[in-house]
């Protein structure tokens, strides 16, 4: 029997199983993530986030379950139109800055752009803009060769968000950034996910950056583990915008979710927020 995935997540996945030369690393996840949110995925190192990531995007396919996009299954595509979709629809940040080695960082931030048919200039032009929101507007002759690794890390970011996905998927993406650097990079991202409505799924080990969440989702071994916290009132103010105090209760909440792995999270919720069992996530 077919479960049509509910009309309000953009993404749906169903029972995912996924092995890697035999092991396990999804024992059945079922997840959903809705329109415009911020959802970040946490967990300790070595629990299945990179590989939920690759499957949610479709750059993996699971060996068993759905995954849904916008009410259209991601499973049943084969790899020309999972690679289109991909390319069109989603963006995607790794824990590594991979930018094309001939092309300038404009050119790399352009692409996106170009291969979804934007004129050449009009490509150019929001390029630039994006490096500048990125803070790396003087590299955007430059060739990734000439970089630092920080400074393609934040082109890549600009990469991702230049052409306006759907969904971003960003798997560590403040991994090869100095702890200075990541709360600002972060924090741009996010900023501008919302203010673009793209929805970002955000997989990190890191329970300090699950803050900048509306929901967060603690894995454990192939599994969700832990409910997700849910704070609607987050979803409509900008990161910058955060309380200190409830940002440090949720950042308390998830760390104790990812030792206690198994175990409930404590209830930090925001006034008004609902809390929910990880198979209505
Ligand atoms: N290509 C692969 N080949 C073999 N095993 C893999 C492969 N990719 C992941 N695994 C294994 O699958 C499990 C889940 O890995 P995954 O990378 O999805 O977890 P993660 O939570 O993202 O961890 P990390 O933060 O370290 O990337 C781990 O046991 C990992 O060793």
């Amino acid at each position: 029997m077919t479960i049509a995935p509910p009309d309000n997540d953009v993404l749906w996945a169903r029972a995912l199983l996924k092995s890697h030369r035999g092991t396990p690393a999804l024992r059945g996840v079922s997840l959903g993530v809705r329109e415009g949110e911020v959802l970040a995925v946490t967990g300790p190192r070595g629990c299945g986030k990179s590989t939920l990531i690759d499957c949610l995007s479709g750059l993996s396919p699971a060996d068993e379950g759905e995954v849904w996009f916008n009410s259209s299954p991601v499973h049943t595509l084969g790899r020309a139109a999972r690679e289109r979709l991909r390319r069109e629809r989603f963006g995607y940040v790794g824990p590594e800055p991979r930018l094309v080695p001939e092309l300038t960082a404009r050119e790399n931030v352009a692409l996106p752009l170009l291969l979804a048919g934007a004129p050449r200039k009009a490509a150019a032009t929001a390029a630039a803009e994006w490096l500048e929101r990125l803070d790396v507007a003087d590299c955007a002759r430059l060739r990734p060769a000439d970089l630092r690794q920080d400074q393609r890390q934040r082109i890549a970011v600009a990469r991702a968000l230049a052409h306006r996905p759907t969904v971003v998927f960003a798997d560590e993406p403040t991994a090869p950034l100095h702890r200075a650097d990541r709360d600002q990079v972060l924090r741009i991202l996010v900023t501008a996910s919302r203010s673009h409505r793209i929805t970002l799924v955000l997989a990190t080990h890191d329970p300090g950056l699950a803050r900048y969440a509306d929901r967060v989702a603690t894995m454990s071994d192939g599994r969700i583990s832990a409910p997700v916290l849910v704070r609607p009132a987050m979803a409509v103010r900008p990161a910058q915008a955060v309380d200190p105090a409830a940002g440090q209760a949720v950042e308390q909440a998830v760390e104790q979710a990812v030792e206690q792995a198994v175990e409930p999270v404590p209830d930090v919720r925001e006034e008004g927020a609902e809390q929910c069992s990880p198979t209505s996530v």
